[in-house]
């Protein structure tokens, strides 16, 4: 039996067309759904094995992109709205009624991706969004559960699928932000 990583990826990985325009993201809610406009492409698009990014039932990753935080709006019922966790670095704001996270804003503006709101493309009720690029930290599935000797095959899994799997965030993402850092420092 392979393994489930998340229902939007477990058959493969679907291309997005290069030129979405943006789109709507809605919750889970039968009714009264918590609706997010979001203006533009995704970037960055991930699955993410952390603990705190929100995973529909049954999946061992979350997926997860970026947009700039001025593309983000809330169309219809954001008094349903809360956010998760006010203390962590990213402000996820869920769906008290089903718990889907619909947007995760960063508020402290020395953070390296303070400006980039992390959403759940799966949520798009449109289709063409960017495609998953690699995997983020993959070893913390065990945090949630995952036995370790599960980890070999869940690795080979994503590679075979296209993610690569990296334990923090990609290469390219993780010098981003040491280069950040290093200007803060020398500032
Ligand atoms: N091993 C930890 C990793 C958590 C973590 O650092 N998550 C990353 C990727 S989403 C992050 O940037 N978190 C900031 C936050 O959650 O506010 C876990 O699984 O809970
Ligand atoms: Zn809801
Ligand atoms: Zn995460």
């Amino acid at each position: 039996m392979t393994v489930a990583l998340h229902p939007s990826i477990d058959n493969g990985l679907k291309q997005g067309s290069g030129s979405f325009a943006g789109g709507t993201l809605a919750c889970k809610c039968k009714d009264h759904q918590v609706k997010v406009g979001i203006k533009g492409d995704v970037a960055h698009n991930h699955a993410c094995g952390c603990t705190k990014c929100w995973k529909p039932q049954g999946a061992t990753f979350s997926v997860v992109a970026v947009v700039p935080r001025q593309n983000v709006t809330v169309l219809e019922n954001g008094d349903k709205l809360q956010i998760v966790d006010p203390s962590a670095v990213i402000q996820r704001y869920a769906c008290k009624a089903c718990g889907t996270h619909m947007y995760g804003r960063i508020e402290n503006k020395g953070h390296p991706f303070y400006g980039l709101d992390f959403i759940h493309p799966e949520l798009f009720q449109e289709q063409g969004s960017q495609a998953p690029q690699f995997a983020a930290f993959v070893s913390s599935v065990i945090e949630a559960g995952v036995k370790p000797e599960q980890m070999a095959g869940i690795r080979s899994r994503l590679k075979e699928i296209g993610l690569e799997p990296y334990d923090c965030l990609s290469p390219a993402l993780m010098d981003a932000i040491a280069t950040h850092v290093a200007k803060a420092k020398a500032a």
